[in-house]
């Protein structure tokens, strides 16, 4: 394997027996992909599943590196955005697979951000019963969140992720040079993930995320390694533990009941909303909540806060563009969440930041009320 001058990457792996893979983490990865992806392929051949707005940018690194490799390559370009993630797309991204010829020991590339990522990790696990896939993260929250742990799927009418499948990849390349091309909303979006990482259960890491965000924003090197880094180690561990979301993996989650449910009420519109915003007004509300309920010091509930503001994120409901369905809309959409057990709601709160834990015991005129009030702040 020859990688030229570059430094090594940083790796993680993801602990799963058999289907145990490597992160590497690091820049120049895209250019250097084959070296990387020759010990995975079973034959010569691949097909890419990106974005238009990616291929612009990041496929003919890929490409060429396939090409000097002789790894024979196809590739199909979607629109970008999170409408992307839907049957129609998926049966798009399946007919060109099979029509490519695509065998079940090939191997699928995902060259993109999360939704490319999800919908062809979906797409290649039903592909002739389950095919394997590569993903190759080319946003901050992709690198840090959606390439790792096999959640994969697709949004439909009734809210987000609702139809799809656990299937690992067998390698994740996040190519951190791929971040420069990204613009700063879409950086920000995949940070509020990041931050996740910290709330759940690891304070320590907060401290250092509050220290080093204009580090972090202003493009370091170092300080951005080690944020994906810790992400995907944070991550790792999770998913190697709880794989299917039986229990613990559930703290993935925080942010995402309230997120989800205004992902959908924007109809997905990243003009409006995306997964990232969402989830960072998301763990607001689920620290605030936390602080109303008497769980939570409302000193650490306004110190998210303020951190995700000063971030640049959005941290309440009227900072959503647009006009919002009401609280007993929202608690509907909240309703079609995957944690639902007999019908009762499953919430990740906080006794403090990185102190978050999974609760049914929630009573839902508290919810009701809570979000009145902030629909009326
Ligand atoms: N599977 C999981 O565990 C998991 C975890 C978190 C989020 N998700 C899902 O991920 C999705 C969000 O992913 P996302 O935030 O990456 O969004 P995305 O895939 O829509 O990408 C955001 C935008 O950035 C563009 N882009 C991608 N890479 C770029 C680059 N390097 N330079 C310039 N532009 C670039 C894309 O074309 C797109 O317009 C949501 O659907 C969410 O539900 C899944
Ligand atoms: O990997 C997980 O587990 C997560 O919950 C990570 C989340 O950031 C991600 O948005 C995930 O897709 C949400 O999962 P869902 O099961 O609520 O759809
Ligand atoms: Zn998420």
């Amino acid at each position: 394997m020859s990688k030229g001058q570059s430094a090594a990457p940083e790796k993680v792996n993801v602990a799963l027996g058999e289907r145990a893979y490597d992160i590497f983490v690091g820049p120049g990865l895209i250019a250097r992909a084959a070296d990387y992806l020759e010990p995975v392929l079973r034959r010569p051949r691949t097909a890419i599943i990106t974005d238009e707005t990616v291929a612009g940018l990041h496929l003919p690194a890929l490409t060429q590196s396939l090409d000097a490799a002789g790894i024979r390559h196809a590739h199909l370009a979607l629109k970008p955005g999170e409408q992307t993630k839907c049957f129609a797309e998926l049966e798009r991204v399946t007919a060109f697979l099979l029509e490519q010829g695509i065998e079940r020991s090939d191997m699928v590339i995902a060259l993109g951000g999360g939704v490319i990522g999800d919908l062809t990790g979906f797409a290649a696990s039903v592909l002739r019963r389950g095919t394997d896939f590569v993903q190759i993260p080319t946003t901050l929250l992709s690198q840090v969140d959606s390439s790792v742990g096999g959640k994969t799927g697709i949004n439909t009418p009734h809210g987000k992720n609702l139809i799809g499948a656990f299937h690992q990849p067998r390698l994740v390349l996040a190519d951190t040079g791929a971040l420069a091309t990204l613009s700063e909303r879409e950086f920000l979006a995949g940070y509020a993930e990041v931050v996740k990482y910290g709330l759940i259960n690891d304070r320590d890491f907060f401290d250092w995320l509050e220290a080093n965000l204009d580090a972090i924003k202003q493009g370091d090197a170092a300080a951005r390694t080690h944020a994906i880094v810790k992400s995907c180690q944070a991550k790792a561990a999770v998913v190697a533990e709880d794989e299917r979301e039986g229990g613990v993996r559930a703290l993935l989650n925080l942010g995402h009941t309230f997120g989800h449910a205004l992902e959908a009420a924007t109809s997905y519109d990243a003009r409006r909303l995306v997964h990232g915003e969402a989830v960072a007004i998301g763990m607001v509300m689920a620290f605030e909540f936390s602080a109303m309920l008497g769980l939570c010091p409302g000193q650490d509930a306004g110190r998210v806060k303020a951190h995700l503001k000063r971030a640049g994120l959005p941290t309440a409901l009227g900072d959503i563009p647009g006009t919002l369905p009401g609280a007993e809309a929202l608690v509907g959409l909240m309703a079609q969440d995957k944690k639902v057990v007999d019908g009762k709601l499953t919430f990740i709160l906080a006794r403090g930041i990185g102190k978050s834990f999974i609760t049914r015991d929630i009573d839902t005129g508290d919810l009701q009320r809570f979000l009145s009030e902030r629909e009326a702040a």
